[in-house]
């Protein structure tokens, strides 16, 4: 990637952007290695983050990086069993997922995936879909009884991934598995991140979400956090919600040979491009 010429780049990056000069300095550091991107629900319903979160990403692999993006979509799914009128409850931040809600889990997601791949196409980024019905790559066994069809990551098919990076697509993965019945499981969208990222090696995992990070209990950023710290804030109550599954999973991920993981604010411009090439980085940077 270190071949791209300082015009070419130029033409590749956003105006409102990292500058060339930054940019250069950072291409070399991450050369061919897999950079795992999770971007929440929350951000990609605001149809202005959307577009900037696809941008990014085509901006990335033009540039030479190896993208893998995860998605979630735990608004689009609260909007569609609100319109059905189907109560959803939360144990730990994960939906609670009956017989019939796995159905419109499923359905809402495997559009939302389509959504993004063809976004991402109309940006000139190949894509491949992996969802439930195509392509699959998790196998999961149920996480609980309470959570009923809710799915824990036994096995990510990292061969089927890494063949599709090197045909140079980015793989679009929606939170879904299979049993080994071939029955569809939900999967808290942070946990196959964080599994994904694990069994690849990957260097970075980034999520984005909706806040600027991990706030501590006066609502204020915490830089860098640790499993010491993290734990008492969920015992403190002050880490609450979504963010329990996300922390936890980052956690595990820390611990598990991933140099890097950062909750980043996908309500900031471009905040993916200017954390991975800048000295701007911002948000929460997760340690063991
Ligand atoms: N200490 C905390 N710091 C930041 N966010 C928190 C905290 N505790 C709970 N949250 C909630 O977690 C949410 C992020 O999780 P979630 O809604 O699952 O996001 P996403 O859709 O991006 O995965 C935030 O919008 C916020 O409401
Ligand atoms: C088990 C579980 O909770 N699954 C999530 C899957 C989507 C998701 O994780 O979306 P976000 O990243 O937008 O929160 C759900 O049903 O909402």
């Amino acid at each position: 990637m270190s071949s791209l010429k300082e015009e070419e780049l130029k033409n590749i990056l956003p105006k409102d952007g990292p500058t060339v000069k930054e940019v250069k300095k950072y291409l070399e550091k991450y050369n061919d290695e897999f950079i795992v991107i999770k971007c929440g629900g929350s951000v990609l319903v605001d149809s202005k983050l959307f577009k900037i979160f696809i941008e990014d990403v085509a901006v990335l692999k033009k540039l030479g990086f190896n993208p893998i993006v995860i998605h979630g979509g735990g608004k689009r799914i609260n909007n569609k069993l609100g319109e059905l009128n189907i109560k959803s409850d939360f144990i730990n931040g994960l939906r609670v997922t009956d017989k019939n809600t796995i159905n419109i889990v499923e359905d809402v997601l495997i559009e939302f995936n389509k959504e993004i791949v063809n976004a991402l196409t109309d940006q000139s980024c190949e894509t491949r879909r992996i969802t439930s019905k195509e392509y699959n790559i998790i196998t999961v066994k149920p996480e609980s009884d309470k959570l009923g069809f809710v799915g824990t990551p036994t096995h990510i098919k990292t061969n089927v991934l890494k063949e599709i990076i090197k045909v140079n697509e980015v793989p679009v993965v929606a939170p879904l598995g299979l049993d080994e019945n071939n029955q569809t499981f939900n999967i808290n969208a942070d946990t196959v991140a964080g599994s994904v990222a694990k069994e690849l090696k990957a260097r970075r995992l980034m999520i984005i979400s909706d806040v600027e990070g991990v706030l501590d209990s006066e609502k204020k950023l915490i830089p860098e956090i640790n499993s010491k710290k993290a734990n008492e804030l969920i015992d403190q109550e002050v880490i609450s919600g979504g963010m329990i599954p996300k922390i936890k999973n980052c956690l595990d991920v820390a611990s598990n040979g991933v140099k890097a993981v950062v909750i980043i604010d996908g309500r900031k411009n471009h905040s993916l491009l200017f954390e991975l090439l800048s000295d701007k980085g911002s948000g929460t940077l997760i340690r063991e």
